[in-house]
């Protein structure tokens, strides 16, 4: 199939398309299971599922006795909806069977669709995908829907409605209208100089070029707050052998995920365990205490575990209260501002001479005061403080108000191009240069929104779909 797009940037599709069905709701046991056909032949077949002639009105449910077509057998008694195109998701014709969710109903069901000649299975993504190719939404948009359905708490929810509503392409669609405007004034100078403007046009449109400029750098410099909610906030907990780090994992995730015993040396893979905490996603890591060994499958956990705590957002140093102060100096050269410390084991102790903060270097020598506070991963003593710290610092790695932020690598680096283009654009007084770079810009900014030269991304952005959405 070919994409076209039209001067307004609606990409139009070329050509006859198959008519594709799928399974829309969950796999396995249900109530009721969704079952969505689109293309020019899926309200035919919903008249030969249902022994009908004529179609349904629109946009309403019906109820529906379903037949195999073949043998007459009754196979389901359904609800379905038909909806004329364009005033459909995917803008083509759409039916929606809603079927009793048995696994005996779904396949019988599928297995007739699958028996009429120009109908197939949907490929992941494959209607949302038509819904983009039928100028419903822009990839953004597109990508908005992936992310909700990804979206595992509130906070993922709200930025993936946000940008499933087009927020994140208004915003990119509005930076490059005003790119596309002072294009043409820069080109119609180079066509038509006007004698009134000796120093060229370049100087006059500089202004606007730099303040999109300025808009663009200001959001890349978001601390990948956008990105970081999709993939959770990364916590590691690190620290000698047996201090306690898997009973404190079993105690924030309120289940026995990791083994925990008093042989040191215990854990040697790294155990994930998801949290939502107020809200925001959490991986939690286990790790494999930190020590020299002669174990080369404990020195291999040792290794991951050391470069999992460098990519992490957060670390929490477990310390035995039998060790405190002293901080095992594997741990230690670990140490940065993004650490808790954590003395575990205060049960049946006294916790007086433990201080609040810790003051010290971390290993590239800079100054460092860390929160240090007293625990029992056994008794629990001690866990809603922490859990309370954990989420002050979640929310102030992943919240934000105001404007909406970058969500993914693949818009990061356009725009990182896009905004070295203008770099360049903007140090020139040449017409002929600045209109290049401002077009580059142009272009890369398109490709976000899906406008321009997108045929080779959509297999990429779309294959990371579920199948039936
Ligand atoms: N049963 C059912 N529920 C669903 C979906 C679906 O396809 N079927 N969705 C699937 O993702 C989501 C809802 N998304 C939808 C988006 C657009 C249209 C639609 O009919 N759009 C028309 C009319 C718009 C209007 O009336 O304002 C259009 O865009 O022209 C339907 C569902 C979630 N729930
Ligand atoms: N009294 C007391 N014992 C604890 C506490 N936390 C853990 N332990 C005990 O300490 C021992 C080690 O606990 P683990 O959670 O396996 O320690 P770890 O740090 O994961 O150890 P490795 O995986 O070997 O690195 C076990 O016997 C636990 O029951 C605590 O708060 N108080
Ligand atoms: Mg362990």
């Amino acid at each position: 199939m070919t994409i076209n797009v039209t001067d307004s940037g609606t990409p139009i599709r070329v050509g006859q398309t198959d008519t594709i069905f799928a399974l829309s709701s969950g796999a396995g046991r249900a109530g009721v299971a969704v079952i969505r056909l689109s293309g020019s032949m899926a309200g035919a077949t919903l008249c030969a599922l249902l022994g009908r002639d004529s179609l349904p009105k629109p946009r309403h449910a019906i109820y529906a006795p379903i037949h195999d077509p073949k043998t007459n057998e009754r196979l389901d008694d359904a609800v379905a909806i038909y909806f004329a195109g364009p005033a459909s998701f995917t803008g083509e014709d759409v039916v929606e069977l809603h079927t009793h969710g048995g696994r005996a109903v779904i396949d019988g069901v599928l297995d007739c669709l699958a028996a009429r000649p120009g109908l197939r299975i949907a490929e992941p993504g494959e209607y949302t995908r038509r819904a983009f190719e039928n100028g419903k939404m822009d990839l953004t948009a597109a990508e908005g829907i992936a992310d909700l359905i990804d979206a595992e708490t509130a906070a993922q929810r709200r930025q993936a409605v946000r940008q499933m509503a087009g927020e994140l392409g208004a915003l990119y669609e509005n930076w490059r209208a005003r790119l596309m405007k002072a294009l043409a004034y820069i080109e119609a100078d180079i066509d038509f100089p006007d004698e009134d403007l000796p120093g060229g046009i370049v100087p006059v449109v500089r202004g606007d070029l730099s303040s999109v400029h300025g808009e663009m750098d200001k959001h890349l410099a978001d601390n990948r707050r956008g990105e970081r909610l999709r993939e959770g906030f990364q916590i590691v907990i690190l620290g000698a052998p047996n201090a306690g780090k898997s009973s404190l994992l079993n105690r924030l995730a309120r289940r026995e995920a990791a083994i925990v015993s008093e042989i040191a040396g215990t854990t040697r893979d790294m155990i994930e365990v998801h949290l939502d905490l107020g809200g925001f996603p959490v991986t939690m890591v286990d790790t494999a205490g930190l020590r020299e060994s002669g174990d080369v499958i404990e020195t291999e956990g040792v290794r991951r575990a050391t470069a999992r705590a460098e990519d992490a957002d957060l670390r929490l140093v477990v310390v035995d209260r039998s060790d405190w102060p002293h901080i095992d100096a594997e741990a230690a050269r670990l140490i940065d501002a993004n650490t808790i410390l954590l003395v575990n084991k205060v049960d049946g102790v006294d916790v007086g001479d433990i201080p609040t903060v810790w003051s010290g270097k971390s290993a590239i020598g800079d100054r460092l005061e860390l929160p240090v506070l007293p625990i029992s991963a056994m008794t629990g003593q001690g866990m809603e403080s922490l859990l309370q710290l954990l989420e002050t610092r979640v929310k102030e790695g992943l919240d934000f108000a105001g404007p909406v932020p970058l969500t993914r690598l693949r818009h990061r680096q356009a725009l990182e191009r896009a905004s070295d283009h203008l770099d360049r654009g903007l140090q020139t007084d040449i017409a002929e240069l600045a209109a290049e770079d401002v077009r580059l810009a142009v272009r890369e900014i398109g490709k976000i929104t899906g406008r321009v030269d997108v045929e080779d991304l959509l297999d990429i952005i779309f294959g990371d779909f579920c199948i039936g959405k």
